[in-house]
């Protein structure tokens, strides 16, 4: 959470102020899906303490892409990459069965900020679809 509140006030922040577009890859709807329900095991008071913390930073983004792959899918793109699994990776299939449903929860409970797509296709038609999104939420935004 302090990398979370230094990143909004040294990028996020400033960035916002001078007019531009923030896209952020990952944000405070993976520390509820990941540290909520993957460590925290969705538990009451970690739900909350995550909650008020978030509240403190204050930043919400206006939307969240929710790029869902079929865990054997995301399993087979892992092994491909180069480079060694950080520690939620290595995680095994019970943890991220957790944070799934964290995703899906969340979602329920912001079902207007957060666009589910399906990133079972490739990567260029996974980008496509992004632009052409972010493309139509700023015509959107800017009538
Ligand atoms: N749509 C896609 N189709 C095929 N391969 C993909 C696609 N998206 C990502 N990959 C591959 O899957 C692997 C993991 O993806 P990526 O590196 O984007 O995840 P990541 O940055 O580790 O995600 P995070 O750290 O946020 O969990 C990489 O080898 C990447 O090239
Ligand atoms: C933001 C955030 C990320 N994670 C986990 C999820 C992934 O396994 C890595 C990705 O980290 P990166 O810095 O985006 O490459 O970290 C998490 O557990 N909680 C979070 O809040």
């Amino acid at each position: 959470m302090a990398a979370r509140a230094d990143h909004v006030d040294q990028i996020i922040r400033p960035a916002l102020e001078g007019g531009q577009l923030v896209l952020c890859d990952r944000y405070h709807h993976s520390t509820i899906a990941y540290q909520g329900y993957g460590v925290g095991r969705g538990a009451t008071d970690i739900l909350k303490f995550i909650d008020d913390a978030r509240r403190l930073i204050a930043f919400e983004p206006d939307k969240t892409f929710l790029l869902d792959v079929p865990p054997e899918v995301a399993a087979h793109r892992l092994a491909r990459r180069k480079g060694r699994a950080d520690r939620y990776e290595e995680k095994g299939a019970d943890f991220h069965d957790r944070v799934r449903r964290g995703f899906d929860e969340i979602e329920a409970q912001e079902s207007v900020r957060i666009i589910r797509i399906d990133a079972d296709g490739d990567a260029d038609a996974l980008s496509r679809i992004l632009c052409f999104k972010i493309k139509e939420l700023m015509a959107g935004a800017a009538q």
